[in-house]
């Protein structure tokens, strides 16, 4: 365990070796105005691990997602993503995020599979048009969400739980190697929430980093390698069954629940 530690509880890769992080976020500082959403953040994730994000509501989970995309700017502090800077990792397409439901634009005119498609935009050459290769790519990632039958529908006309896997499914087209997901379960039911977590599992054996913000702590230790508690910065960096521990919840949310999985 690693109590305000910038460095995973086992930092091992699926191999058994060490590997160099992933997500590498070093002393972040962030304000809005007056308000300080990140105060001195750090933490590094090996590449093949999901890590959760646990935190009450304002803590900052959302502003450390931003700022490893590079799209808020920090104050002070640095992030390397696959040892290079965030808008690298996003000109090469190797980072993707799923952000909140409410801080999309639903009525935007895309099909679920142009929304897929988007994730290759980065694998595109110069006439931007979609090669065979790009839609076998999406046909393979809408496959795997279990989406294939509502490629052509309007993205806001799915579910709040397909919504998620669509973007999810961009993630997968993309080839991302460090998936950022935003509450993906907010309002999902237990069997898509099930498949989801199959998959997000598969794509970590498969060597993608997940850093993920949850606020379901029963199923963390089915989802996650490890986890980390945050408040503006990283409280605790443990294993998620230390994590789920009462005395350490207290540290976030400040009560003591009195019970690990139901806070
Ligand atoms: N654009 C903004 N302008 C001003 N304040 C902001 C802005 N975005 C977020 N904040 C504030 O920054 C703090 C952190 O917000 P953030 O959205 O990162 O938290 P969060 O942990 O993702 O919350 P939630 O669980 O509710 O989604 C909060 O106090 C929030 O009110």
């Amino acid at each position: 365990m690693s109590r305000a530690s910038s460095s995973a509880p086992s930092g091992a890769s699926a191999s058994g070796t060490a590997a160099s992080p992933a997500i590498e976020v070093d002393a972040l500082t962030v304000h809005y105005g007056e308000v300080l959403a990140l105060d001195g953040a750090s933490l590094a994730i090996s590449p093949g691990r999901v890590c959760g994000l646990i935190g009450m509501n304002g803590s900052g989970k959302s502003t450390l997602f931003k700022s490893i995309m590079g799209v808020v700017r920090p104050d002070a502090g640095t992030v390397r993503i696959l040892g290079g800077s965030s808008a690298d990792a996003r000109k090469r397409g190797s980072v993707s995020y799923v952000p909140q439901s409410e801080q999309v634009d639903w009525d935007f005119p895309l099909s679920v599979r142009d929304v897929v498609m988007t994730g290759r935009y980065g694998h595109l050459g110069i006439t931007r048009r979609p090669k065979a290769r790009d839609h076998a790519a999406v046909d393979a990632a809408l496959e795997r969400v279990e989406l294939s039958d509502l490629a052509g529908r309007q993205i806001g006309q799915l579910s709040g739980g397909q919504r998620k896997r669509a973007f999810v499914a961009r993630g997968i087209a993309q080839e991302a190697q460090v998936l950022l997901l935003d509450e993906p379960f907010a309002g999902v039911d237990t069997r898509s929430q099930a498949t989801m977590t199959r998959l997000l599992r598969e794509l970590a054996a498969q060597g993608v980093c997940i850093l993920i913000a949850t606020h379901d702590l029963g199923s963390l230790p089915e989802l996650a390698d490890e986890a980390v508690l945050f408040n503006r910065r990283v409280l605790l960096h443990a294993s998620p069954e230390e994590i789920i521990r009462p005395e350490n919840l207290a540290l976030a949310f400040g009560i003591d629940t009195g019970k690990g999985a139901a806070a």
